[in-house]
């Protein structure tokens, strides 16, 4: 579906949410392009869902202020013909059936594809029969991202939807977000699963302690993060101990006579060059996981 205004999907402007002395949410300045799959992520109590219930107009911002398109998020009606969202914890009404759960929602979203969500609850092996209070964890999940994918909603707004789905289902949740982006759909995701995150999301957001520390795209991560190097080489090179003094370097380790490994930040050229007259056999470059730049940023939340 093709956004319905110019405006970004989402804006947040010095958007602050204290609950008395605890500040959940901090100056927080955001702007998730329509079409993005941007990635919001922290560890728990970063601020995360806090966040998203400003956005939904579920919670009202000590300070600041947000938009759902030209929306101001405060006005509900108007944000919420705009987004679906599947929240982090689905209650459902204990004695409706799935597929009434699943009608109800349709009729208070902003219009649902009624063929597509027959495909949905298939695909997802949903048994629309069964009443919701009989459904596990993972199917009341099931039952609020079906609703929420067959919306046409130019905003999809996903807390942790996946925590309790397993993997052939979670593989199914990704089919179902690239569906989303080929409409044009924007999604707004939410996760600690940063495979999952690496996998769909363009951009991602870093959130700690209620400020958001960083926001880029996923290789922009990588390039400001460190890469691992492996070198192996014909012959014993003792020269190569002076990589340890080229910039970007870090972490020099022989591993064996013939086998060294360094951390490298930044361009590669010094190191490429010193290595240009060893006789080197293979030379390996790996790039940081999303994983492990998470680890970093919760390394330094711990220093
Ligand atoms: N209604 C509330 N009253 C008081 N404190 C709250 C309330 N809701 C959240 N908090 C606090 O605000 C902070 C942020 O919580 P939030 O649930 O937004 O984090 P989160 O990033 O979603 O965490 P998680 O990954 O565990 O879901 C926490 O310190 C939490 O205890």
């Amino acid at each position: 579906m093709a956004s319905p205004t110019a405006a970004p999907a989402l804006r947040a402007e010095h958007l602050t949410k204290h609950f008395g002395r605890t500040h959940a949410v901090e100056d927080l300045t955001l702007e998730v392009a329509a079409g993005e799959v941007f990635g919001f992520l922290g560890p728990n109590g970063a601020g995360k869902s806090t966040t998203i219930r400003v956005l939904l107009g579920l919670l009202r911002p000590t300070a600041g202020t947000a938009w759902v398109f030209d929306a101001p998020a405060a006005d509900v009606e108007r944000a919420h013909r705009y987004l679906a969202h599947v929240p982090a914890d689905v209650a459902l009404w204990p004695s409706f059936t799935g597929q009434e759960c699943l009608d109800l929602l349709a009729g208070v979203g902003p219009g649902t594809d009624l063929v597509y969500r027959a495909e949905l609850v298939e695909r997802f092996g949903l048994d629309p029969g069964k009443r919701a209070r009989a459904y596990s964890t993972g199917n009341r999940q099931k039952v609020a991202l079906v609703a929420a994918f067959a919306t046409r909603a130019p905003l999809l707004v996903l807390d942790e939807p996946t925590s309790g789905l397993d993997p052939l289902m979670e593989r199914e949740f990704r089919r179902c977000i690239a569906e989303a982006t080929g409409r044009g759909q924007t999604v707004f995701l939410s996760s600690h699963q940063l495979a999952e995150v690496e996998a769909v999301c363009t951009r991602v957001g870093i959130l700690r302690a209620g400020r958001l520390v960083e926001v880029a795209g996923l290789a922009e991560l990588r390039r400001l993060r460190r890469s691992e190097v492996a070198v192996e080489l014909a012959r014993p090179q003792p020269a190569l101990d002076a990589l340890a003094g080229l910039p970007g370097v870090a972490d020099v380790r022989w591993t064996s006579p013939l086998e060294l490994t360094l951390a490298l930040t930044g361009p590669p050229g010094p190191v490429l060059r010193a290595l240009g007259d060893a006789d080197v056999v293979r030379l390996d470059v790996r790039e940081p996981s999303l994983e492990e730049i998470f680890l970093d940023y919760y390394g330094q939340a711990a220093a």
